[in-house]
């Protein structure tokens, strides 16, 4: 990737409470202009490593870049004044004030920031029906997260972090407030990423995975070469697959077995790899899925080992 394509560069990243790091040994690059999916189970640490990109929460090791420059704890990104480092994040609580009305918010966030795009902030709340009158504390949750992204959107920043933003919305506005956004990214030049630990909530989202185990980058890349270079491959026991690649995961019965691999080139679907053997392309989810079996059992055998 070239530097002007990446929007996020993390190198050898920790973030540490005490003694627990909720974000270790993170290094990789983050495309530009694209939606990422932050993905990990409940305390994998996605939010400790938005907040570090956000500049909201400081790095323990470790740097990282947001589109070049050094992000730096409680020094705005954009402090350069190039518009191409501007971060913002809506962070899980999406702090309102209570008592502002959401045209208030709209004036707070002008205020707040240095850019600032009345007309998109305005157009994302018409969407999504929000009174413009309302008080933030009579709003529903979902209205809320509405009224917060109107907000961050505003800002007009390069990259948009989401700390679980779907999770007050009902299904219908799901899908909705995806595919907007996913046009907003498409309109502008605003790298997204997106976090949750719904995998079913990802289908047709994000274009790039960073798949967070433990606090550790277990998985990272573009969607479909991921999809593209994974292979399932089902046949009569064996201790080893019959056809080349890593494997990500084994599965035995007394008859059958079934193995995972990551190929160093894209397999032909549905080919026979050997007699008896049949090959299936795997999906996100199962993906996912099996990316985490496979990293809760390394934990599980090591402190089986230790
Ligand atoms: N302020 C804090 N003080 C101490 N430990 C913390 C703090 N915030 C997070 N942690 C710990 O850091 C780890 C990562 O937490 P984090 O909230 O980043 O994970 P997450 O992937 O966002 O989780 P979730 O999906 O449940 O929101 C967890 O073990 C958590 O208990």
């Amino acid at each position: 990737m070239s530097e002007q394509s990446i929007a996020v560069e993390a190198r050898d990243l920790g973030r540490r409470y005490g003694t627990v790091w909720a974000v270790r040994e993170c290094s990789f690059q983050l495309p530009a202009n694209r939606i990422i999916a932050l993905v990990g189970a409940n305390g994998a640490g996605k939010s400790t490593l938005m907040s570090t990109i956000a500049g909201t929460l400081a790095v323990t090791c470790g740097s990282l870049l947001v589109h070049g420059r050094p992000v730096v704890k409680g020094r705005s990104t954009d402090a350069g004044g190039s518009a191409g480092s501007r971060v913002a994040i809506l962070a899980q609580d999406k702090p309102l004030y209570r008592d502002f009305s959401v045209s208030d918010m709209l004036r707070f966030g002008r205020s707040m920031n240095r850019v600032w795009d009345q007309r998109r902030a305005l157009s994302w709340l018409q969407r999504f029906d929000i009174p413009l009158d309302r008080r933030c504390g009579k709003l529903s949750g979902g209205q809320r997260a509405q009224v917060a992204l109107a907000v961050a959107l505003g800002s007009r920043p390069a990259v948009l972090l989401l700390d679980e933003p779907l999770a007050n919305l009902d299904p219908v506005a799901r899908t909705e407030v995806t595919g907007e956004l996913m046009a907003e990214a498409a309109d502008s030049d605003m790298t997204i990423m997106l976090s949750t630990h719904i995998i079913a909530e990802l289908s047709g989202v994000g274009d790039h995975l960073l798949l967070l185990d433990a606090g550790r980058p277990v998985l990272t890349g573009d969607v479909e070469e991921l999809l593209d270079s994974h292979v399932r491959l089902t046949g009569p026991r064996a201790d080893q697959p019959p056809g080349p690649g890593a494997i990500v995961q084994a599965q035995h019965t007394d008859r059958q077995s079934t193995f995972v691999l990551r190929q160093p080139a894209a397999p032909v679907a549905h080919a026979v790899v050997a007699p008896g053997w049949s090959t299936q392309p795997i999906t996100l989810d199962e993906l996912i899925l099996t990316y985490l079996k496979a990293s809760s059992k390394a934990h599980r055998d090591l402190e089986t080992a230790a």
